[in-house]
């Protein structure tokens, strides 16, 4: 048994989630960390949502509420569906805890001790009327490049050109709508991240071999480029704010540090949240302070966060000379795209994680999900293939063989698994072929190759409904019903395994599979290749009930209403 610690990155609080953002960070994490469970392991699974920044504060202020209440109720809402996914998270915090306040404000101090904070002046603009300095995104103005007149200090979003706040033709507040601004000087602190270049090198060229090449590929290429001196600090209202014991001056003019500096520190925040509700038991230190290396970590993200895990934030944690435990396996996704086009949250483009449980049940969008990950490359999201996934292999592979299967056997048979004949030598068969799927099946799963796992997930599926057709017990039961018997007690022993090792993909529906069988004490965690190969976990005389149908399919009208309903279809055409 080992010690595994598993973190997804953190989805930023301003809003619901798309597909995209779910099978690019938590989804993955949540099929793993379940996975690790069943095979014994001991398993911290943490997330958290992202609170702090410019944005919370500009979605706050639309919403019309504090932007502390604003994130307390999206931090909710965020909760209630990633319940309705099944993400069995061991804790889901906020980075605006007291935890993540503290220990954020410890590292900090700490990399001061060492020598890697440094107060900079920088010039900023400052706002007479708001009497505040003014973060980019909250100055506003006209582009100098398309007219635009809404662009932003940092980017313009009508011609995406990134801008200086000094571009800015007309510049105004975001805020109060005021253009009596001007540059003052402002001091920040800066991370000295040059100063850790070398070491964070070494670091990743130790780490990093075993990663997938997406991640190590990013981490080298910010390596190369030179990692640059970053201003960690801003000037807002809503953040960490800067420990008033070390920095007297700044802690005064109300800086808090920048959101990137403190999300990832949330990671072990987190923890000590988790560890806080239960202190006689549990043990944040254990899983963060790492004398040995007795932990395995793993982060799960999509390629745009790959830099501040593979650099930044091994920067931070290495620059206080500390022993924080530091990512083991970087496991980084691709772009899921919706119709070939980006999912867009500020356009509500594709399909959002609130929107899909009202459709359907999570198990559809995890199995779809999983099965399609975007891992070597990106990949689309579009209603027919989701309609073919969910149709070909849950309705007809799945679904259809546990149906038939039992609703077969009690009709001929009553309400328990009957015995009929020894195991024979197509059972012989059968059970190498599983033991063999299985093992193909673990290691993908060992080596995080989800989409080559739900292929040997699916291959186990349909070597149920190879031997079913073989065997034909429909046939069989004419003639010989000691022979449709020990068919269907085989069959009816896959459904069992079936329920076991699919519950990583398909939790729901695993649970639904397994309690079909009134097994005493049925406590299996996973099957040993010897369990497979004698499939007689489940033994003759067991009651069992017949579930309802496990996977509906999605009819072609199903399919018109949900390409209406979310459209991007037709530009795509
Ligand atoms: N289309 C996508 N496919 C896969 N992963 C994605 C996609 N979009 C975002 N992610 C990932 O989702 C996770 C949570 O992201 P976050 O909440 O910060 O939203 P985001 O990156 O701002 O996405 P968006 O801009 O689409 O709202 C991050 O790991 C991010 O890389
Ligand atoms: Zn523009």
């Amino acid at each position: 048994m080992a010690r595994h610690l598993v973190t997804s990155a953190l989805p930023y609080i301003n809003g619901i989630k798309h597909l995209g953002n779910m099978v690019g960070s938590m989804l993955p994490a949540d099929v793993y960390s379940r996975y690790l469970r069943q095979r014994g392991h001991d398993v911290l699974y943490i997330c958290a949502t992202d609170e702090h920044g410019t944005p919370a504060e500009l979605a706050a202020k639309e919403a019309g509420l504090p932007v502390a209440e604003f994130c307390a109720q999206q931090h909710e809402a965020q909760k209630a569906i990633y319940d309705g996914f099944g993400l069995a998270f061991d804790y889901f915090g906020r980075s605006s805890s007291a935890q993540n306040i503290e220990i954020t404000q410890e590292i900090a101090r700490e990399l001061n001790r060492y020598g890697f904070i440094e107060e900079r002046s920088i010039r900023q603009v400052y706002s007479l009327d708001d009497e505040r300095f003014l973060p980019d995104r909250y100055i506003v103005g006209t582009c100098p490049h398309c007219g635009y007149d809404k662009a932003r200090g940092d980017q313009c979003e009508n011609c995406t050109r990134v801008l200086d706040p000094t571009d800015l033709i007309d510049a105004r507040s975001a805020i109060s709508g005021s253009s009596a601004l001007e540059v003052r000087e402002t001091k920040h602190l800066f991370l000295l991240q040059s100063k850790l270049a070398d070491e964070v090198d070494a670091w990743v060229e130790q780490h990093g071999k075993e990663w997938p090449t997406l991640a190590s590929s990013i981490a080298r290429k910010w390596l190369t480029e030179g990692l640059q001196d970053r201003a960690i600090t801003r000037d807002l209202e809503w953040g960490v704010p800067v420990p008033g014991d070390t920095w007297p001056e700044l802690a005064a003019e109300g800086k808090v540090f920048y959101v990137w500096f403190d999300a990832p520190i949330e990671y072990i925040g987190a923890t000590k949240e988790w560890s806080d509700r239960a202190p006689a038991e549990r043990d944040w230190k254990s899983w963060w302070w790492q004398a040995d290396d007795s932990v395995r970590y793993t982060e799960f993200m999509a390629k745009d966060n790959v830099p501040f895990h593979t650099v930044m934030f091994p920067a931070t944690l290495l620059g206080t000379r500390a022993p924080w435990k530091k990512v083991d396996y970087v496991k980084a996704f691709n772009w899921l795209n919706y119709y070939g086009g980006k999912f867009s949250t500020s356009q509500r483009r594709g399909v959002f994680t609130d929107a899909a449980l009202e459709l359907l049940p999570a198990d559809y969008w995890r199995y779809f999900l999983m099965a399609h990950a975007p891992e070597s490359d990106d990949t689309s999201f579009t209603w027919e293939l989701f309609a073919a996934t969910v149709n070909k292999d849950l309705a007809d592979t799945l679904g259809n063989f546990v149906n038939r299967v039992l609703s077969f056997s009690r009709k001929r048979f009553g309400d328990e698994v009957p015995a009929g004949k020894e195991a024979g030598e197509p059972e012989r068969k059968l059970g190498e072929e599983i033991a063999g799927l299985l093992a193909e099946y673990e290691e993908h799963m060992e080596t995080l190759q989800f989409r080559k796992a739900a292929q040997a997930l699916r291959a186990l599926w349909s070597a149920g409904n190879s031997y079913l057709e073989e065997k034909a017990p429909w046939l069989e039961i004419k003639t010989d019903q000691e022979a449709a018997a020990l068919t269907l007690r085989t069959a009816m022993n896959l459904i069992h395994l079936y329920a076991v090792v699919s519950e990583p993909f398909i939790p729901a529906s695993a649970r639904t599979m397994r309690s079909a069988f009134a097994l005493d004490g049925d406590d299996a965690q996973w099957v040993t290749p010897e369990e497979a190969r004698a499939l007689n976990a489940v033994p003759a005389g067991t009651s069992f009930t017949v579930p309802p149908v496990l996977f509906a399919k999605i009819t072609e009208e199903d399919l018109d209403a949900y390409r209406a309903r979310f459209g991007g279809a037709e530009e795509a055409a």
